[in-house]
């Protein structure tokens, strides 16, 4: 007991020590977070610099214009082109859509700058010239096929009447994406009429069957692109898009710029029994077993990889927009992102931008009601966050699963796609935040992850700059309308749509980017 005294003491300095040392830590995490958070604003930059002057064409439309406009678009939206499989597509729809493009657009199939070819029967292929062929060309894309649409799921109008609702356009299509069709091809039947030139050429391809995966239109254009050692600038499809309201904490609407694709699995599950009189069941039949398998995945998502990819870019471009304890938080994803990415994965929209997601798309099984099946097969489609593979997720569902009697079968998939530049020297990231920024100028550009999939991916030997984005105005819940019911489009959305492409386009006849305190950037 004697000697309890001094040792207690000593102890006791060691504790005061480590207390002192930990607390010294902290404060120094704190203080380098502090200071990321005050200084971390990459908006700056282009932004504030001098661009080249082009000659302005403004759309200044008048009220006839604007009808004609929204009716040629309502048009396409009636036309059902609707893709079911690779081999099943609603071909006299194609047909009907190749005829109302020359309908709508004549100036575009007349003008002597332009080429059009028609590729893999309904695709579209555009040229349209430039007077300065030194400047490399660009594209834009988009694509005339849409995924199935029925009324009787809950839609307020028929998927295919184009209805106006308070100022919307109801219809399959009206998000994905016969927006972008007709309004690339109204901006540049706009800009024709007015006598405009580009200096810069581009190209304009339309696929007829990206919903089933682009492997005819997308992959046959890029591939007469390639054989034509055609190289592009950069490349526009379909993608990301405005968030406004999405994002809790985030002060105003943002456009997110998809710099990547996530990849894509789509896995067959199947189970088989010996088939039987229902009278006398085994313990466990093929549907119940598989079952129990999409189950087991449904209950154990893929992990948590938010801030492992570039998603992290997307915080680091719109942290200072974040209100406090979110601003210190994104501009600290080092230390944050666990945390972060548990808020973001509360809702659907934004866990898929936090891990690979698994998504249990179809399920059939069994014949008649007294007899046991004897296969039950699932399908499952799996969206791949940038930081894995496809190997890898095979591997992990197949150890979720954890059940030899169902077999996995990969049906088709790819990786992630690459990630493009958007620095401040990217001449295409910073075209389309300037044309943004034009036409928007309320809004905060961030770069971001595209979760679905688009034709863009056929196009990866093409140019490095592939970007994935319209300036669709998505509020909380809008998202569920792509591929889900009462898709829409405002009204004013549609318009300015075609004053963004036409925006765009004007501003891709800069020659370079404009000095940036990191220099001149030559294209
Ligand atoms: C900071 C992250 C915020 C994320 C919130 C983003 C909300 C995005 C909403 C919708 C994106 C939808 C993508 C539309 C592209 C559709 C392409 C398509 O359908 N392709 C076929 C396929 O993928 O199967
Ligand atoms: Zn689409
Ligand atoms: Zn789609």
């Amino acid at each position: 007991m004697a000697g309890a005294g001094p040792k207690k003491s000593k102890v006791f300095r060691y504790l005061k020590y480590i207390f002192l040392a930990v607390l010294c830590v902290l404060l120094s995490l704190f203080t380098v977070a502090l200071l990321r958070t005050l200084s971390l604003n990459v908006n700056v930059g282009l932004q504030l610099a001098h661009w080249e002057e082009t000659n302005h064409i403004g759309l200044d439309l008048s009220q006839r214009q604007r009808e004609e406009m929204l009716t040629r678009f309502k048009e396409a939206i009636r036309i059902p082109t609707v893709s079911y499989s690779p081999t099943d597509l609603n071909t006299t729809a194609l047909r009907e859509f190749s005829s109302l493009l020359r309908k709508a657009f004549p100036t575009v199939f007349a003008s002597s700058l332009v080429q059009h070819e028609v590729v893999a029967e309904y695709s579209h292929l555009f040229w349209v010239q430039g007077s300065q062929p030194d400047l490399l060309p660009y594209m834009l894309l988009a694509h005339i096929d849409v995924v199935p649409a029925s009324e009787s799921d809950g839609w307020e109008a028929p998927p295919f009447s184009a209805k106006e609702i308070d100022d919307f356009i109801y219809g399959r299509g009206t998000l994905d994406n016969k927006e972008c069709v007709m309004g690339i091809l109204q901006a540049l039947e706009y800009l024709l009429l007015r006598g405009y030139a580009p200096r810069r050429g581009f190209y304009i391809g339309l696929g007829h069957d990206e919903e089933v995966s682009g492997f005819n239109g997308a992959m046959n254009v890029a591939r007469l692109l390639e054989q034509r050692h055609v190289q592009l600038s950069f490349l526009l499809d379909e993608g990301l898009l405005v968030v406004d309201g999405v994002l809790k904490g985030l002060d105003g609407p943002a456009a997110l710029i998809g710099v990547t694709e996530k990849g894509m699995a789509t896995v067959k599950l199947s189970v088989i029994t010996a088939p039987g009189h229902s009278s006398m069941p085994p313990r466990e039949s093929s549907i119940g077993i598989l079952a129990a398998a999409v189950k087991r995945l449904e209950d154990n998502p893929m992990p948590m990889l938010f801030g492992q990819g570039p998603e992290r870019g997307t915080f680091e471009h719109l942290a200072h927009k974040f209100n406090f304890p979110l601003r210190f938080m994104a501009s600290n994803l080092w230390l944050f992102a666990p945390i972060v990415g548990r808020f973001l994965a509360l809702k659907p929209e934004t866990n898929a931008i936090t891990r690979t997601t698994t998504a249990v798309t179809m399920f059939n099984g069994g014949v008649k009601y007294n007899i046991l099946p004897s296969v039950a097969e699932a399908y499952v489609n799996l969206r791949i966050h940038s930081a894995h593979s496809v190997r890898e997720v095979m591997d992990l569902m197949e150890w979720t699963v954890g059940d030899q009697r169902v077999r996995m079968d990969l049906v088709e998939g790819f990786d992630p796609l690459p990630v493009s530049s958007y620095s401040e020297t990217s001449f295409g990231f910073q075209i389309l935040k300037k044309s943004i920024l034009d036409v928007f100028p309320q809004l905060t550009v961030a770069p971001g992850v595209c979760m679905a999939n688009t034709d863009s991916r056929h196009y990866k030997d093409l140019t490095t700059g592939v970007y994935r984005f319209a300036p669709i105005w998505a509020k909380p819940g809008d998202a569920q309308r792509i591929h889900g019911i009462n898709e829409r489009i405002s009204k004013k959305n549609y318009e300015d749509m075609v004053g963004f492409y036409s925006t765009l386009i004007q501003n891709c006849d800069v020659r370079t980017l404009p000095e940036s305190h990191s220099g001149v950037h030559e294209f």
